[in-house]
Order: structure tokens, then sequence, then C-alpha cells
């Protein structure tokens, strides 16, 4: 599905008489969501995610996800239905982090083996941030294949070296930064969290305690076990009230391995096993909030 992308923008739609939803979508593709009614989201269907959300209902990781309602559809399209995490903030601070030390799944690589796809929009991006980047075919073409850019997308940030990266954030104030493109090292993925939190240690300590539970959690779900997360976020959202939560979103690139084989999600990737490196970004995400509180 590609139906655009957005930096940021704000939906603030009254959907009940009784109560305002709120929401606001920091990344990702642009029109592919709808607020729904009573704190609910409506995302535009995909049958991976659907089956995702699924299992994950009936899985350890529930608290995790957003609570999954099933199918509805509006204007003659199908939706997931999902919990608004905004709901229960006032003003919130939001962060989108994309877990994972790879951003396209295997069968998107043998795909553009098989069928190479050139795309001019990719190439257009990549150039915007880096006119050295392409090749001289690519630039003779001028346009990248798709797994090509995200390989490029994934060395110039974090998600190569660190297994997650900063996507975006909005800050309680409003203000709202998505250039993190080119955050790659420890420090400048420090800065940037700091920033978020605005150096609030509540607000810290709160995300790294739900980040710790996340983890344990994660290294005994049978899910996750036995699916190849990628592609996948950590939202993260606070307000000023101090309340802080962290939930995984983001399925649509999620998939089970065979019957019998299992992940650990920490084994480096060669192509063929099948790896994600999600809890090896998870325990560098975790180590570098831990690094920006005192005596942890
Ligand atoms: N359940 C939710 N509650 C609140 N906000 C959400 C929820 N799901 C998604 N969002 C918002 O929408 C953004 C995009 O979500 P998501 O990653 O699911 O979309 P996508 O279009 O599949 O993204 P991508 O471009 O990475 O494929 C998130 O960063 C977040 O701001
Ligand atoms: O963040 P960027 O640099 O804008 O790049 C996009 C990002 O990698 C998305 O994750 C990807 O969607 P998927 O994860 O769904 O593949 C999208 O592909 P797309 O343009 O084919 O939708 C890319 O354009």
């Amino acid at each position: 599905m590609n139906v655009g992308r957005i930096t940021a923008s704000t939906f603030l739609i009254p959907m009940t008489p009784k109560r305002t939803q709120q929401w606001l979508q920091v990344v990702g593709h642009a029109g592919s969501f709808y607020v729904g009614d009573n704190g609910t989201l409506l995302k535009r269907f995909c049958e991976r995610e659907q089956q995702c959300y699924l299992r994950l209902m009936e899985d350890s990781l529930r608290p995790f996800v957003p609570a999954y309602h099933g199918v509805v559809q509006r204007d003659e399209q199908d939706f997931n239905m999902m919990d608004n995490l905004l709901t229960n903030f006032r003003a919130p601070a939001i962060m989108d982090c994309k877990m994972g030390s790879r951003t396209y799944l295997e069968e998107e690589l043998q795909m553009a083996r098989d069928r190479p796809q050139p795309r001019t929009d990719m190439y257009e991006k990549m150039v915007a941030v880096d006119p050295e980047a392409p090749t001289a075919q690519e630039r003779t073409q001028q346009a990248v294949v798709k797994t090509r850019y995200m390989q490029w997308r994934e060395t110039l940030s974090s998600t190569t070296t660190l297994g997650f990266r900063i996507e975006g954030f909005r800050k309680a104030n409003g203000e709202c930064i998505t250039n993190f493109k080119r955050t790659k090292s420890r420090d400048q993925v420090k800065e940037a969290l700091s920033d978020f939190v605005e150096s609030n240690t509540h607000i810290m300590w709160s995300y790294l305690t739900r980040l710790k539970q996340l983890r344990q959690v994660l290294e005994k779900s049978d899910f996750f076990r036995t699916h190849e997360v990628v592609g996948s976020s950590l939202l993260f959202v606070h307000d000023r009230t101090g309340k802080a939560g962290v939930w995984m979103i983001d399925f649509g690139k999620t998939l089970p391995v065979p019957a019998q084989r299992t992940l650990d999600h920490r084994t480096p990737w060669v192509e063929g096993n099948r790896e994600d490196g999600y809890l090896w970004g998870l325990d560098n995400l975790i180590d570098i909030l831990a690094k920006l509180l005192p005596l942890t």
C-alpha cells in the first residue's frame, strides 16, 4: 500500500457527542487512519496485521499492544479497529521508534532480485539527504530499488548499529521533529531522547521500567518467538501529568516463521535465518535510556 507519507499533522476529530477523541500521527503512511468511536482508531486493512493482532490478543504480549476490535468498513473500505493509545492522555508527547536491525522482509529482498523495480521517488528522497549516495547506475536511471533505499536508510541511521531508530516525535508543547534520518550514534540518540522527555527524570524512569517489563515478556512470548518482526515500532506516549506508556504497533511486516522454527531476535541477521534484531535493539535502547538517568 503506498498512500504517501506525512511528516507531522494533527487530526482533532470529534466522534461522539460526549467526548472529543484526540489523535495525532507522528510518522508513517498518510491516509491510512481514521479516528473511530469510543477511543478507537481505524487503520487501513492489512491481512497480515490482522492475523498478528488476533494472535496477540491471546498472547502474553497483549498488555503491550493496542487492544484489537476486529474489521470494520468505512467508505466501502476495510479497516482494522484498535484502541487509540492516546485516549487517556492530555496533550501527549509521542515518539515512534522503529525497532530491529532490518526494515525489509527477506521476501522483499528476493522480489527485488527477481523483479527489480527501481523507484524515482526513493531516488529523490535519497539525493535530498545525500546527493553523493546514489551509484553511477542509479544516477543514470534516476531511480533506486526499494531494498537498496531501505538499506541505505538503515546504515545512515542507527538501525544497523543499534537495532532501532527514532522515526520522529512530538513534544508536549506541540513541536514536531522528524528529521532523524542521520541520527546514528549513541550520543545523538541520547540527545534526541533527552529532548523528547525534556530531561524529566520521572518520565525517563517510567519509560525505562516499562521497557524492561516489555523485554521480560518478549523473552517468554510464544508470539514473539515464532514471528519475524520487521518495521514494527514502539510508540512512547507521556503527558505533563506524569503519565507514560510504551506499546508495540505496526505489524504489517510481521510474519510467522515456519513450524518448528523459532527466533531469538538477538542473533545477527544473515539471509535465511529470518532474525530481525528486535531484542538486540531493545537492549541498546534500554541501555541508552538508563545512561540518561543518575545511578542506574
Ligand atoms: N493504536 C494507535 N494509537 C495511537 N496512535 C497510533 C496507533 N497506531 C499508530 N499510531 C500513530 O500512527 C503512526 C503510524 O502508525 P503505523 O506505524 O502503524 O503506520 P504505517 O503507515 O504502517 O507506518 P510505516 O510507514 O512505518 O509502515 C504512529 O507513529 C503513531 O503516531
Ligand atoms: O522513511 P522513509 O525514508 O520515507 O521511507 C519509507 C519507510 O522506509 C517505510 O517504512 C516504507 O514503508 P513499508 O515499511 O510499509 O515498506 C516506505 O516504503 P513505501 O514508499 O513503499 O511505502 C518508505 O518509503
